[in-house]
């Protein structure tokens, strides 16, 4: 099996904003270095520019908008994004909801400027649904389980496979993440079980009192 891919929001959680953002990806950039696993962060939107700058680290923006130059005041476009130093983008997680129509339209403009694309989804349906659309991954996240600390990969295996089961039929070359309440080696280890290909995660790192100790936990059982 190939080597999982960790993909930590920060959310807006305190500890991950500003400075804070900066040094966490600096933890996770050296947990990274030592392992071989590639960890990327996806920090609020205006420090994307500083942790891209500072620590040499794939940057995923939390969120992306298909729209275009011109009249969108208040919106987060592609070039933007990919200016700032970001490499990937979530697109429709479940704290920042799209309509169909805007998550095609948000993956379009991210594939335009050449981003990595991680398309959220809450059941096997909407995986399914997501993964027709031609990401590089889909991530299920029961919202029940996100935020909870009970991982989803325990709680709800049957989410995880069917969503495996459900993109290989669709189209074999999207990657299943999986999501929620995911901070510990064995929840990790269950997720690779399971079949998915790594995790999206945030608060089991981003608030822990040591992020690096707490990677270095989640990885150490792969
Ligand atoms: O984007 C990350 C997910 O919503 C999972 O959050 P959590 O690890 O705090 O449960």
């Amino acid at each position: 099996m190939s080597s999982p891919f960790i993909l930590l929001n920060y959310k807006t959680y305190l500890q991950g904003t500003g400075q804070g953002a900066v040094e966490i990806a600096k933890a996770c950039k050296e947990v990274s270095e030592e392992s071989g696993i590639e960890i990327a962060v996806a920090p609020q939107l205006p420090d994307i520019y500083r942790v891209a700058s500072e620590v040499e680290i794939p940057v995923f923006s939390q969120h992306l908008d298909g729209i275009g130059a011109g009249s969108f005041t208040g919106h987060v476009f592609g070039k933007a994004i990919k200016e700032a130093g970001a490499v990937g983008t979530l697109i429709n997680h479940s704290e920042r909801r799209l309509t169909l129509a805007e998550i095609e339209a948000s993956l379009k403009s991210a594939k335009e400027f050449g981003l990595r694309t991680v398309i959220c989804t809450n059941n096997v349906p909407t995986t399914a649904a997501a993964a027709a659309l031609g990401p590089d991954y889909v991530a299920i996240e029961p919202p029940e389980l996100i935020g909870s600390g009970i991982p989803v990969s325990k709680a709800d295996p049957e989410v995880v496979s069917g969503s495996v089961k459900a993109v290989a039929k669709i189209d074999p070359a999207v990657k299943v993440l999986c999501g929620a309440g995911i901070s510990k080696g064995e929840d990790l280890r269950a997720a690779l079980d399971l079949g998915s290909q790594g995790v999206l995660l945030a608060s089991g790192i981003v608030k822990a009192a040591d992020p690096k100790a707490a990677l270095e936990e989640l990885i150490s059982l792969v």
